[in-house]
C-alpha cells in the first residue's frame, strides 16, 4: 500500500454573497498516491484547488467526500504524521530559532534538554546551526523559511506538506533553498507534497507532477530525472527537463486560454 492515498476527494464550500447562499465546488474526484520517499508537486492555475487539497491532507479542512489515508490511518484532523510549511514561515515572534523549531516537540511532550538538542540538530540540517539564538525579526526571509522547514521536519512527519514554500523569496534565495531541499531530501528520504506555481521548481524537485484544473486532476507527469539531482542551472540543458517543462507550460496555457475565452 502507498504511504499516502488520496481517493476521490471532493470539497464544496458553502458561501454567502450579498445575503445569498451559494456553493463553490473547489475539488471533485481528486485521486493520487505517493510511495515513501517520493516528491510530488501539485501545480495548476490560480483557484484550481491546490491549497484546498493540501489543507485537506493536513487535516486543516474537512473533505466533503472521499478519503486521505497516511501510513494506513485515515486523516480526520491535524496530526504529527504530517508537517506543513507555509509560504510565510509563521514563526512565533517572541521565540528564537531553536525555540521555534522545538515548539512542536514541546507539544508532543518531549522533555526540554532532548527537544532543544533535537531542534538544534534540525537547524544544523537546514544550515542554520549558527543562528539558533536569533529571533525571527533578526532572520532574512530565506532563513525564516529554513526555520519553518526545520520545525516541520523535527516532528518526524511521514509526509511533509509545502504550500508555495519559496514563492515569497527572491529568485536567488529561492534557487538556493530548492537546492538545499534536494540535499535534505537526499539525506532523509522525506516524502514531500509541494504546491507550486513555478514550473521549473516542479520539474526540478518532483518525481511526479499533478496538474490540476478546476478542482480536478488534469494530468500526471512522471519526471524521469535521476537523483541526486543537480542545480536548476545544470538541469536546464537536460532534454527530460526541457520536455516536461514544455508539456507543463502547454497544459497550463491551454487552461488559461480556456478561462480567458469563458470570461470574454
Ligand atoms: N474558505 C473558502 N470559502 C469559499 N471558497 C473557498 C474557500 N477556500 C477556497 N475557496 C475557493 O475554492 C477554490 C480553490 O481555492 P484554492 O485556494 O484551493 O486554489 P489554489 O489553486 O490554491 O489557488 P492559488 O494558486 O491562487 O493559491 C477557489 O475558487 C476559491 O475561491
Amino acid at each position: 500500500m502507498a504511504l499516502v492515498e488520496i481517493q476521490n476527494v471532493s470539497k464544496t464550500f458553502k458561501t454567502m454573497m450579498a445575503g445569498a447562499r451559494g456553493e463553490v465546488h473547489a475539488l471533485s474526484g481528486v485521486s493520487f498516491s505517493l510511495e515513501r520517499g517520493e516528491i510530488v508537486a501539485i501545480t495548476g492555475a490560480s483557484g484550481c484547488g491546490k491549497t484546498t487539497m493540501l489543507r485537506i491532507i493536513m487535516g486543516l479542512e474537512q473533505a466533503s467526500g472521499g478519503s486521505v489515508v497516511v501510513n494506513g490511518r485515515k486523516v480526520s484532523a491535524c496530526g504529527y504524521d504530517r508537517g506543513m510549511v507555509f509560504q510565510h514561515s509563521e514563526l512565533l515572534p517572541w521565540r528564537n530559532a531553536v525555540q521555534n523549531v522545538a515548539f512542536g516537540l514541546e507539544l508532543k511532550g518531549m522533555d526540554k534538554p532532548t527537544r532543544v538538542a533535537e531542534a538544534q540538530r534540525y537547524l544544523d540540517l537546514v544550515g542554520l546551526g549558527h543562528a539558533a539564538e536569533r529571533l525571527p525579526h533578526q532572520l532574512s526571509g530565506g532563513m525564516k523559511q529554513r526555520v519553518g522547514i526545520a520545525r516541520a521536519l523535527a516532528i518526524g512527519p511521514d509526509v511533509l506538506l509545502m504550500d508555495e514554500p519559496f514563492g515569497a523569496l527572491d529568485a536567488q534565495t529561492r534557487e538556493g533553498l530548492q537546492n538545499e531541499l534536494l540535499a535534505i531530501q537526499a539525506k532523509t528520504q522525506q516524502t514531500i507534497i509541494l504546491v507550486t506555481h513555478d514550473l521549473d521548481e516542479a520539474v526540478l524537485l518532483a518525481d511526479r507532477v499533478v496538474v490540476m484544473s478546476r478542482g480536478r486532476v488534469a494530468e500526471m507527469l512522471d519526471v524521469r530525472l535521476p537523483r541526486p539531482r543537480p542545480s536548476l542551472a545544470a538541469l536546464r540543458g537536460d532534454p527530460e527537463f526541457g520536455d516536461k517543462r514544455l508539456r507543463l507550460w502547454k497544459l497550463l496555457k491551454t487552461e488559461m486560454d480556456a478561462d480567458a475565452r469563458k470570461a470574454a
